[in-house]
């Protein structure tokens, strides 16, 4: 990995680097402003860094030069603050320094082969991150730590600030909210050089609320990003669908040290209705003094082992032991929190802590969910969100105050909690910058993701550590229910307080990626659901945690040995080891931990999981070795498939695609065979064993459609795009002369890779490479590959051979789909791709990741073929009714229903 990419690029980087990059980024900038594709990446009211006549200021040698950027205005901030009574919520942006995937591509393949990517259009992502992270106000110092180690007050060290430490900090202004911001302004002119510039505290929150909401309504109904609201009854949380046109009116009601009611009308259209003082200081304050607790979370978890009856006074204390059935009360209702403490027989040590602490838990959580019942009655609303730190994700808390809203209201209104509780108000005041670019942003170019804060990755992420006090997020217990907040029900205790750790995993990290966009031959992107199958069956969440636990020793190995199996790759796998771990064990016992997730998530978690511990690509090794080996006899293959006739040469290459999928190392069965054979003998005995009619078997009709029949010869397809799947075998001897049938009948193709490294998946970078080897053996392909501004070099041999005459060849592209899983969710693409498919009337969708985990049931507006072997016996019988190793060829014609013929025994 180039050092510039790491976060601490000042220290590793030398000045030639530095400045090099400058170049780059103003160069793009320039470029970017002329390209009408990338304008709404470029929006001139995005906050950028004017790097114009940047220069270097100092001595040369000095390893961080002070860098001038003298068209640079100082009030670039990226970093909003929300200071509390009890804690501040920081929400700042990051952004990606890194160059494009597409510049990387052009340079590696500058630099190793000579090739270039021609006149490919570059989107440079100039998106970033969205961080979370919260201190207590007593520790108002390390905050300040966090914010100046990381440059936050001035655009962050992450995104490219490049002005040097050394620079005054004069004219700084930075967005905050909550009394801290009067209260405190002193200390940050003081510590950070920087001006607060206070937002309106209930603005804020309702700025914050409405991002989120409307965020996840986009996500519910045609996105991708997971839910942000949900209702918690009974220990079970559901997330909820919004409708986006009937948001509003809601009540918000907002528990932080105090609470705040306020009835939300529209943007920047609010009321703060009213509000008690009975609240998240109530219960940490007096429980503090009651038990002796040391922290928040301590005292939270005291009151999972209390019994609130021995401290609060019942129906049944007053009535004899009976109901007061004529009002409805339960003998088992609370009549008086803490009502029993009134004996004058006992002292406050007589009282168990726990019992306390959950006599004061409930009252608080009963009095704010009626009174926010109440204000929703005044005011005719439904809904009701809940937010504030006071919530925490705690199961019970939210089970209190939701059964106090359905029982006051006889189940008319409805309690919801939102996953960013606590920062709503720290995201308005993020949000009140003016040139954030954000509201040019639309959900599906969000992605929201679950890092665990690698521990050994730089200093800095120890801070973030702090800051989100994420110590050991390992889930300790077995799933159990946290029993009925009821008035009248005996409390079932025990169930656990996940730590901070694993409850502030709970929001992850929003990433914003301009450059993803739907794709545009989806059919129906509101309706489409990427996963086959459905995680939110137990049965199959518990199937498929176990797969991925089960294969991590193996992927850990390849992961150290990809990085040469140094000491610090060593301890880099372990981590990864472990935090990849409590990801499953954290989904297994909270399986909406992360909001919505399916399969596809699950597999990219492991991806990004991998990427966090700085692994860039595990099976690097591996892919080299499977992709000379297969390279070697692509020569005699051509040549046995150009002996054919078309219709056996087409039937050879459907086999041939089908057959080299079984090169899959994200496969334990696969896996477990390349143990038996080399690749070429693996690769014959798949071939041999293929028998048609395949499990689905559409071959027939496809060949129809490619060759016709009789005299009837149909038009070539004009684009085909093939969303490729693995490296060596799979793509060389497989998908490659598949794409070379295309280009003979006239067919441009797209070869269409992943932007980043999954398991053996072949990148959109390592294609080139492949593609010019083959062409050394294939005219087709090098000439089409050469139309496609892929062989540069090769293209002046041949002007200089004066073989400009030749007839003109279709083109032979590539292009990155933008993500990095084996899965791919079809309304986040990558511009580049998004681009291609205008033209494009075939797609072809490759491997068991892309055409049957993900897109089996996806419908195009262009044909369709999907063709995998399934590698997964269970996937096999549930969804196909067959068995492993099975091949699916599902052709779909566009617009037309889908014509599968599924054979019905497999073994005759
Ligand atoms: N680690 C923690 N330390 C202190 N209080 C916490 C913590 N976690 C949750 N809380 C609860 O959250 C409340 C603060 O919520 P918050 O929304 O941040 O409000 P404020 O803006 O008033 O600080 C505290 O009063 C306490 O009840
Ligand atoms: C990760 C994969 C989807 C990759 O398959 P591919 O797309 O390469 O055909 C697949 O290897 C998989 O589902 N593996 C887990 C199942 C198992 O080990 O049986
Ligand atoms: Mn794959």
């Amino acid at each position: 990995m180039d050092s510039c990419e790491n976060e601490n690029h000042y220290g590793d980087c030398n000045k030639g680097d530095v400045l090099k990059q400058i170049e780059e980024e103003t160069e793009e900038k320039e470029k970017g402003a002329s390209t009408p594709s990338s304008s709404m990446s470029r929006s001139s009211s995005r906050p950028q860094l004017d790097l114009s006549r940047a220069a270097i200021q100092g001595d040369l040698e000095d390893r961080n030069p002070t860098i001038l950027l003298p068209n640079q205005s100082d009030d670039i901030s990226h970093l909003a603050l929300d200071i509390g009574g009890s804690l501040i919520k920081l929400v700042y942006f990051s952004r990606h320094e890194e160059l494009s995937v597409d510049d990387k591509r052009r340079k590696s393949m500058k630099k190793r082969f000579g090739l270039s990517n021609g006149n490919r259009r570059s989107y440079p992502i100039l998106g970033g991150r969205l961080h979370f992270v919260k201190f207590e106000t007593g520790k108002l110092n390390e905050c300040l730590d966090f914010i100046s180690s990381k440059q936050l007050h001035r655009g962050g060290i992450d995104s490219p600030s490049w002005r040097s430490a050394a620079q005054p900090n004069h004219n700084i202004v930075m967005k905050a909210t909550g009394g801290g911001a009067y209260k405190f302004a002193d200390v940050l002119k003081e510590r950070l050089g920087v001006s607060l510039d206070k937002e309106d505290e209930m603005h804020c929150l309702v700025a914050g609320a409405n991002f989120l909401l409307k965020v996840g309504v986009a996500v519910s109904t045609e996105q991708a990003i997971r839910h942000e609201a949900f209702t918690h009854m009974d220990g079970q949380k559901e997330f909820v669908q919004i409708d986006q046109n009937d948001l509003f009116p809601y009540l918000l009601v907002n528990i932080g040290s105090g609470v705040s009611i306020i009835k939300v009308d529209g943007e920047g259209k609010f009321e703060r209705v009213s509000g008690t003082n009975v609240g998240g200081g109530t219960y940490w304050g007096l429980g503090r003094l009651l038990t002796k607790c040391k922290s928040f979370d301590e005292l939270l978890e005291l009151s999972q082992r209390g019994d609130s009856s021995n401290v609060d006074m019942l129906v049944g204390d007053i009535y004899g032991g009976m109901d007061y059935s004529k009002i409805g009360l339960s003998a088992s209702t609370i009549a008086s929190s803490f009502g029993k403490t009134i004996s004058d027989t006992k002292e406050l040590s007589d009282y168990r802590p726990e019992d306390l602490s959950l006599s004061l838990l409930r009252m608080i959580s009963y009095n704010i969910g009626q009174i926010s019942y109440l204000n929703a009655l005044r005011y005719g609303l439904k809904k009701i969100f809940f937010g504030g730190f006071f919530i925490r994700g705690h199961a019970y808390t939210m089970d209190t105050i939701s059964f106090a809203v359905n029982f006051w209201s006889k189940g008319q209104a409805q309690a919801m909690f939102l996953r960013h509780e606590g920062f709503l108000g720290a995201l308005g005041a993020f949000m009140s910058y003016e040139k954030h670019g954000l509201d040019y942003l639309r959900a599906h170019q969000l992605v929201e993701r679950f890092p665990m804060g690698a521990p050994y990755i730089s200093w800095m992420e120890k801070f973030v550590q702090k800051g989100t006090q994420i110590t050991a997020p390992v889930p300790t217990a077995a799933p159990r229910t946290t029993g009925l907040g009821g008035f009248d029900r005996p409390l079932s205790r025990g169930d656990i307080l996940r730590s901070d750790a694993s409850a502030a995993l709970s929001i992850g990290v929003l990433h914003f990626v301009p450059t993803l966009e739907v794709f545009p031959l989806l059919e129906g992107p509101k309706t489409y659901e990427p996963n086959t199958i459905d995680l939110t069956d137990p049965g199959e969440l518990e199937y498929w945690l176990t797969v991925l636990s089960e294969h991590l020793p193996d992927l850990v190995d390849k992961a150290v040995a990809s990085e040469g199996g140094t000491d610090d790759a060593k301890r880099r796998g372990d981590a990864f080891a472990h935090a990849f771990s409590a990801h499953l064990a954290r989904l297994m016992e909270e399986p909406a931990a992360y909001g919505k997730f399916g399969l596809a998530n699950l597999l990219e978690l492991r991806e990004e999981c991998l990427r966090e511990f700085q692994f860039m690509d595990a099976y690097i090794t591996i892919k080299q070795r499977e992709n000379e080996a297969s390279l070697a006899v692509l020569p005699d293959l051509l040549m046995e498939l150009d002996s054919m006739n078309e219709e056996d040469r087409l039937l050879a290459l459907i086999e041939g695609v089908l057959a080299a999928n079984i090169f899959d190392w994200g496969s334990r069965a696969c896996v477990d065979l390349y143990h038996k054979g080399t690749i070429i003998e693996i690769y014959r005995m798949s071939r041999k064993k293929m028998q048609r009619p395949w499990r689905v078997d559409d071959f027939d009709i496809f060949k129809k459609r490619m060759l016709g029949s009789g005299d009837e010869k149909p038009n070539p397809y004009k684009r085909a795009l093939l969303f490729v799947d693995n490296s060596g075998a799979d793509i060389v001897l497989g998908m490659l002369p598949l794409a070379r049938e295309l280009l003979r009948r006239g067919t441009e193709v797209v070869l269409v890779a992943n932007s980043l490294p999954a398991l053996n998946d072949i990148t959109a970078n390592e294609l080139p490479e492949i593609v010019a080897e083959a062409a050394k053996h294939c005219d087709t392909i090098r000439r089409a590959a050469e139309a496609g501004g892929l062989l540069v070099d090769a293209m002046v041999s041949i002007q200089e051979k004066g073989l400009k005459n030749q007839s003109p060849s279709v083109s032979l592209m590539i292009a990155e789909n933008g993500c990095g899983s084996p899965c791919i969710d079809l309304r986040q693409v990558s511009s580049e791709l998004a681009a291609d498919a205008k033209d494009a009337d075939l797609v072809i969708l490759e491997g068991m990741g892309r055409a049957i985990h993900t897109n089996l049931n996806a419908r195009f507006k262009c044909d369709a073929l999907k063709l995998a072997m399934v590698k997964n016996q269970r996937l096999a019988e549930k969804v196909f009714n067959g068995k492993i190793y099975d091949c699916i060829c599902r052709f779909e014609p566009r617009n037309e229903p889908v014509a599968s013929t599924e054979t019905d025994s497999w073994d005759n």
